[in-house]
């Protein structure tokens, strides 16, 4: 099983868009793809649970059918950081829970697992860890979504050097066109290129969920799609 976590440069960047775009792309390849959002705040109540719109999202671009639970299980109805989500609802995110929760999804028939973060990269899942440090302890290579806005330069370059710093293996990054009146666009992708050490996998254009990625040959390796 392949396996990457997909994280952000801030929350509403594009992780699930992005992820749910390259779940249906690696399925074009004839593989099973399936998406896990370990930890989502902001829910509904639904079918007698409480259901996340990203976990949804990804449950239906995946080709693998598995339970709500198993794709999330940490939601919190809340829209906020999710450490004070689970603090206020007498729950705990723990290390272990994570990785017991990611042995349950890896045992499905998937080829690709792919796992959303929330919000950037460094969440707190409680008071003491983040959710890089699961990231670190599974091992799994990351991919970057870059929101294009002003700001997200910081934000990019900032979130690289911490993934060095912990000696985590960021395969690529995506550049999201999340704000079609941002200035300067290409200008921005030219300095991200310039300045990130990992490649640019692909752009995906300011458009509805049916927008196509443009993807650029090195996401096939990134991906070992080929
Ligand atoms: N390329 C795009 N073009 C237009 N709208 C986009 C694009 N990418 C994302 N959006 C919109 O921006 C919003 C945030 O996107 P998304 O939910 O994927 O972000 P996220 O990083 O997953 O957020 P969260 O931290 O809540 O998980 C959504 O309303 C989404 O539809
Ligand atoms: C509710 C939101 N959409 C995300 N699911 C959670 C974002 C947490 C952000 C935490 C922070 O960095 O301040
Ligand atoms: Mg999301």
């Amino acid at each position: 099983m392949k396996q990457f976590f997909i994280t952000g440069t801030d929350t509403e960047v594009g992780k699930t868009h992005i992820s749910c775009l390259l779940l249906k792309f690696i399925q074009n390849y004839g593989h099973r793809a399936l998406g896990f959002k370990p930890i989502a705040a902001g829910a509904e109540e639904a079918f007698g649970q409480w259901v996340n719109d990203d976990a949804l999202s990804l449950l239906e671009s995946s080709n693998v059918n598995v339970p709500y639970n198993t794709v999330n299980p940490f939601v919190f109805a809340e829209p906020i950081a999710p450490h004070i989500a689970a603090k206020n609802t007498g729950k705990t995110i723990t290390l272990a829970s994570l990785s017991a929760s990611y042995r349950a999804i890896k045992a499905t028939d998937a080829d690709y697992l792919l796992t959303e973060g929330a919000g950037g990269w460094a969440l707190p899942i409680n008071d003491t860890d983040y959710l890089y440090d699961w990231v670190k302890a599974e091992n799994l290579p990351v991919i970057l979504v870059v929101g294009l806005k002003l700001g997200c330069l910081n934000h990019a370059l900032l979130t690289q050097a911490h993934m060095q710093q912990l000696g985590i293996n960021c395969v690529g990054w995506i550049a999201n066109h999340i704000d079609n009146t941002m200035l300067e666009q290409q200008a921005n992708i030219a300095s991200l290129k310039e300045r990130l050490t990992m490649p640019l996998l692909a752009i995906a254009p300011y458009a509805d969920e049916q927008a196509k990625l443009q993807v650029h040959d090195v996401l096939l390796d990134a991906l070992k799609l080929r």
